[in-house]
């Protein structure tokens, strides 16, 4: 599952070429399903200034029109479109080249990202349903918790409509490794521009498993210790955040 969860949307977007428009520029929609919540704002605003987006797509069950048209006003070149409740998930996803999965609950203080499963994996059966059904061939990105039993989900669902591709279905846990880069930059003094660090497993708790043997720049500079803390802070990042946010939500601008 791994070398699909570490791809941003951003690398997808630059190698997917649906269509071309009559100015020869690649198209691409990109769908939003949650756009409206503490993820969904940030991702509608860099995917509306990302020049490879043609057309965006922002749907939720509340709240979407006032983002889109507040969106809409950045002046880039994708054309923005609001949705709001079920009636129009279809229009939202027809025709998407990507979808992006931002919607469904945060955690609070105290719970973990197992607590999410019941309420979240039905939302997420729900959307993929249709997307199985009106954007099939689509790059999914699942972002909504726990993303390790959320994958597994959208996968059952699109085998069953007879549209899985293990190729367009990515969790994403690209904030594990933008922590393990922050982090240990700064243990290791080195610039955090400079740094890569792999990040293999799944997104919660000890599933992550960053590789700091393999970071680079190297250095000598860190001790076992100084790995043994830099794991467990990257493997604990998401609860340090919604500690801090002390039940306002989970991580939601490094995630964006
Ligand atoms: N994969 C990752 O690295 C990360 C994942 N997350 C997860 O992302 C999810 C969203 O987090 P936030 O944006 O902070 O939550 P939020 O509560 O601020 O926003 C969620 C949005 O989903 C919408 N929503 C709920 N049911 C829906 C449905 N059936 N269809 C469409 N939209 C629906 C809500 O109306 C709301 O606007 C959570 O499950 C959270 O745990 C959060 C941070 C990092
Ligand atoms: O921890 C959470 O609940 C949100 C998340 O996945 C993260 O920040 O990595």
């Amino acid at each position: 599952m791994r070398p699909s969860l570490m791809r941003s949307a951003s690398q997808l977007l630059r190698r997917r070429r649906s269509y071309s428009s009559a100015s020869g520029q690649p198209e691409r929609k990109v769908a939003i399903l949650g756009a409206a919540g503490g993820i969904g704002q940030p991702l509608s605003l860099l995917m509306k200034l990302n020049p490879l987006v043609s057309s965006l797509s922002l749907y939720d069950i509340a709240g979407t029109p006032g983002v889109a048209a507040d969106v809409s006003h950045i002046n880039s070149p994708a054309l923005v479109k609001g949705f709001v409740g079920e009636d129009q998930l279809g229009e939202a996803l027809e025709g998407s080249d990507i979808v992006i999965i931002p919607a469904g609950v945060p955690r609070k203080p105290g719970m973990t990202r197992d607590d999410l499963f019941n309420i979240n994996a039905g939302i997420v059966k729900n959307l993929c349903t249709a997307i199985a059904k009106y954007c099939p061939n689509a790059l999914v990105n699942m972002i909504s918790n726990p993303v390790n039993s959320t994958v597994p989900i959208a996968a059952e669902i699109f085998k069953k409509a007879g549209t899985y591709d293990e190729k367009r279905l990515f969790g994403v846990t690209t904030l594990d490794v933008v922590r393990a880069k922050t982090f240990y930059a700064g243990k290791a003094n080195v610039h955090v521009t400079d740094v890569n660090v792999p990040v293999v497993g799944g997104h919660a708790g000890i599933t992550i498993l960053p590789l700091f043997s393999q970071a680079t720049p190297s250095t000598n500079a860190l001790s076992d210790e100084d790995i043994k803390a830099l794991t467990k802070r990257t493997q604990d990042g998401g609860t340090e955040v919604v500690e801090a946010k002390a039940g306002k939500g989970s991580a939601t601008l490094s995630m964006a």
